[in-house]
């Protein structure tokens, strides 16, 4: 269990998150949603335990906790395969059996046998990034955190990994914590949506939801989801001025 009580944390220009209640039960998959700049990464770097709370409290009690970002942060030196299988050599695995297990990943998330050789440059955005979830997903985390992993995807692809990392997780019992400015997304995949207000952040909403497939589904889902004046509000587009 992931829980956050009470918790505070300012920068200099005051408190970015504010009496943040959360919890995250072994293997839920929780989507984050929120205005721009409300403080959603902020709070997945206190759950990483990057950084810490100036009051409340949080508890991790997973035993991994593993990290994936927007973007893929390959090493660029390395081999898909080398950099999937990173995060196993640096816990002193053994090279045949890190690259078996990095490789099982890798070919699920949909990478065929000849790009696993090939370096970052070489592949595809949408490659890098199945590359980054599988360094994730290869250390075998009971906690993935994930800060809005799909965005930089086009919309099919981003599809189709969403079912893909989904499949993963569910199959492993991996509890998500993820943030998302897609409400689509967040339907695809959640167990629960919690909605944070603007700047400084507090939970105002915390919706059940059960992860959907079939495109009507989703889109009338998040139709639904968006007529909710919390939700609507956390993916507005930020205010220019
Ligand atoms: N290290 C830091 N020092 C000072 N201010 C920071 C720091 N990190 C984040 N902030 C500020 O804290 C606020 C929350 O940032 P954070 O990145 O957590 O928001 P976010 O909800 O993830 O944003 P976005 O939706 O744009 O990705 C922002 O106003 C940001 O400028």
């Amino acid at each position: 269990m992931l829980s956050l009580k009470g918790v505070r944390l300012s920068f200099g220009d005051g408190p970015v998150l504010d009496g943040i209640d959360l919890a995250v039960a072994k293997g839920t998959l929780v989507g984050l949603i929120g205005p721009s700049g409300c403080g959603k990464t902020t709070l997945l770097g206190l759950a990483a335990g990057t950084a810490r709370p100036e009051a409340g409290e949080v508890r991790n009690g997973f035993a991994r906790t593993a990290m994936v970002f927007q973007e893929p942060r390959l090493l660029p030196w390395a081999s898909a395969l080398d950099n999937a299988a990173f995060g196993l050599k640096a816990a002193g695995m053994a090279r045949g059996a890190r690259h078996a297990r990095a490789q099982a990943i890798l070919q699920r998330l949909g990478l065929a046998l000849r790009d696993l050789g090939k370096r970052p440059a070489a592949l595809s955005g949408g490659m890098r990034q199945r590359v980054a979830i599988a360094r994730a997903l290869a250390v075998e985390p009971d906690l993935l955190l994930m800060d809005e992993p799909f965005s930089a995807l086009d919309v099919g692809l981003r599809a189709e990994l969403q079912a893909l990392v989904r499949a993963e997780v569910e199959r492993a019992g991996i509890a998500v914590l993820f943030v998302t400015h897609d409400v689509t997304e967040a339907v695809r995949l959640s167990d629960r949506i919690v909605v944070l207000s603007p700047r400084p952040a507090r939970v105002v909403a915390d919706l059940p939801s059960t992860p959907l497939d079939a495109p009507s589904a989703v889109f009338a889902e998040a139709s639904r989801l968006l007529a909710l004046p919390q939700v609507a509000r956390a993916l507005a587009p930020p205010a220019r001025g």
